[in-house]
């Protein structure tokens, strides 16, 4: 049996900072894993210029605590109105990594989001020509459509006319969570690609569902059946390159879950690559964590893979109940109960 594991250092591709005395306090348990993070722009209001993701960027750095290393990847909040000069400046930029397409009214704080893609072509065709990825959640979002079929649905009426007109664009098909999904980035070129969430390689809809709602495994898109589990383990574990760790860690207070009108995120950050190593045990292919982790996103995004590594050990430790919130608290997937894998504390922190 293993019982150490050592992965070249990994990085987050997708990830939830928020801002601010909540960023200071999630902010540490992302840099002690992982070196990079593509950091989500959906803060209100969401950063849609270049501008405001320097300025997010050096709040993020200001805000890591002394001896810490990590490098935040940032990215822009695509609305109807972005100009395909910013989009070009975005790059120039050096610091601005991609650009996101929040639906209208898909997700938390996506209000300000896209109407209709259409009327970005613009600046989907300056993202093209000049390489900067876009990464997308991946739902529609009108109302007669079922919220189970959302993400299968959006890939007939987004995904497949958006890689018709622009056969070249770089896209990120963010938190897959069917096997619809799995299957569409499989088959689809070199240039769309997916990333995957602790929650969806390890629960179904059932855990949020049975003996009671559990509100901390509501996140969207939401948890599927277990068929749809399989099909992303199945990806996740393939080593194909289209597959890469973002964990979608998306921290909210406890008492805006656990609510009549409960808000949609989990928090993994707290111990995200255990979570990963649990996924991958489970089916079998600790020896594909590795690349999934560490090697497939920076090849994606064209940034050199980290060289230092990580290590973690077999070893049996209670997850928290609750980890604190500026100010407030928020309950870690998986709070209280029984982990298998720890993280080493790391030489250059
Ligand atoms: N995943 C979620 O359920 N929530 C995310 C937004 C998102 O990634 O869709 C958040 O910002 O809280
Ligand atoms: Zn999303
Ligand atoms: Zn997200």
């Amino acid at each position: 049996m293993t019982t150490t594991l050592t992965l070249t250092r990994p990085d987050d591709w997708h990830l939830h900072l928020r801002d601010d005395a909540l960023m200071a306090s999630v902010l540490p348990d992302t840099a002690r894993q992982f070196a990079r993070a593509i950091v989500m722009p959906n803060l209100r209001p969401p950063v849609t210029t270049t501008e405001q993701a320097v300025a997010y960027r050096e709040r993020i750095l200001a805000a890591l605590p002394a001896g810490m290393k990590f490098e935040p990847l940032m990215t822009l909040y695509l609305t109807d109105n972005t100009s395909a000069d910013e989009i070009r400046k975005a790059k120039a930029s050096g610091i601005v990594h991609a650009v996101k397409l929040y639906p209208a009214g898909a997700t938390t704080n996506s209000d300000a989001g896209v109407t209709d893609l259409r009327k970005t072509y613009a600046a989907l065709e300056a993202m093209q020509e000049c390489g900067l990825p876009f990464l997308v959640h991946g739902e529609v979002t009108s109302a007669d459509i079922d919220i189970f079929d959302r993400e299968a649905v959006f890939i007939e009426r987004v995904m497949q006319p958006l890689m018709r007109d622009l056969p070249e664009l770089r896209v990120v098909f963010e938190h897959i969570t069917t096997k619809d999904a799995a299957e569409y980035v499989a088959a689809a070129p070199a240039n769309v690609a997916a990333t995957l969430t602790p929650q969806h390689l390890l629960y179904n809809r059932n855990a949020m569902l049975v003996g009671g709602i559990r509100p901390h495994f509501y996140c969207l898109p939401i948890l599927k059946r277990e068929t749809h589990r399989e099909a992303l383990v199945k990806a996740a574990t393939s080593g194909s390159p289209k597959f890469f760790l973002g964990t979608d860690s998306a921290p909210h207070a406890q008492h805006t879950k656990e609510n009549a009108c409960g808000c949609a995120g989990c928090y993994s950050a707290h111990a995200a690559i255990e979570l990963y190593a649990e996924a991958f045990e489970a089916a079998d292919a600790l020896d594909k964590l590795e690349a999934f982790a560490s090697f497939h996103g920076p090849d994606f995004y064209r940034l050199p893979r980290n060289t230092d590594t990580i290590t973690l050990r077999r070893e049996e430790w209670h997850m928290p109940h609750t980890v604190e919130f500026g100010g407030s608290n928020l309950v870690p997937l998986k709070a209280g109960e029984k982990m298998k894998w720890k993280l080493m504390p790391s030489f250059t922190e």
